[in-house]
């Protein structure tokens, strides 16, 4: 019972993240945005500060659009008149996002500048990251797709149901993860049959059919493939 209340506050929680991915034009930019700097990092030799600096940074305007849109929502709820207060907690929640998105173009500017002139040297080396790294990023890149992909189609709660299976994304892209880093038939297979008995489960749950979990598991591998393929 304890399990499925904390079910239901993640549902919850990630249905206020797709409701303003869905709503807010300012987020879908943010996000592709994180994701296109998080593909960018891959390219570089990032310190471990660095990369927590990154996600702080990423963190930080995200979580201030939220709450700009929730006060937003707070504030047509009480009122759809012209108040000078409702301007006023309007207009400073929007600063907020504005300085969190100043700090972000600093960040950016600050870590990846001085590597830039390197770029192209890199990427034709194709630069090797140690796997953990490429992993966790190609990680947060399937489930920053699949929450895009379940916004845009609408279907199901941000836990269960819905296109595609987050699940079986994720589920795959760590096989196609194990597949690259340890080259071992054995290992690869076992890691497989964990990821189709995770695909089975969700269908045998009733939470997804056949196609959503194939969509997630063709997602999985082939984010995982194209990221690996290109750094690794
Ligand atoms: N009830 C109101 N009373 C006075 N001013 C308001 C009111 N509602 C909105 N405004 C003004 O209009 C601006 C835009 O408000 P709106 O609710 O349209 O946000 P938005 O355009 O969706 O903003 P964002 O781009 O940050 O999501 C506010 O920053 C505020 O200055």
């Amino acid at each position: 019972m304890r399990v499925r209340k904390l079910i239901d506050s993640f549902n919850y929680a990630i249905d206020g993240i797709i409701y303003t991915l869905k709503t807010q034009r300012n987020m879908r930019i943010h996000i592709t945005a994180a994701i296109g700097v998080l593909l960018l990092s891959l390219f570089f030799r990032l310190s471990k500060l660095e990369i927590l600096i990154l996600f702080f940074t990423i963190s930080l305007v995200i979580i201030t659009e939220m709450l700009n849109t929730s006060i937003e929502a707070t504030i047509d709820l009480i009122t759809d008149q012209y108040h000078e207060l409702a301007k006023i907690a309007k207009n400073v929640a929007a600063g907020a996002v504005l300085i969190a998105s100043f700090n972000a173009i600093l960040v950016a500017y600050i870590i990846f500048f001085d590597k830039l002139n390197l770029v192209t040297e890199i990427v034709l080396n194709k630069v090797r990251q140690t796997p953990i790294h490429v992993t966790f990023i190609s990680l947060i890149i399937v489930v920053l797709i699949v929450i895009s992909l379940k916004a845009y189609y609408g279907k199901g709660t941000p836990l269960r149901g819905g296109m595609p299976s987050g699940h079986t994304a994720i589920a795959f892209s760590l096989v196609t993860a194990v597949a690259f880093i340890s080259e071992n038939t054995l290992i690869i297979t076992l890691s497989l049959l964990l990821a189709i008995l995770i695909a089975q489960s969700r269908i045998e749950a009733g939470f997804h059919d056949l196609v959503q979990v194939v969509m997630g598991a063709i997602l999985g591998i082939c984010i995982t493939l194209l990221i690996f393929q290109t750094i690794y």
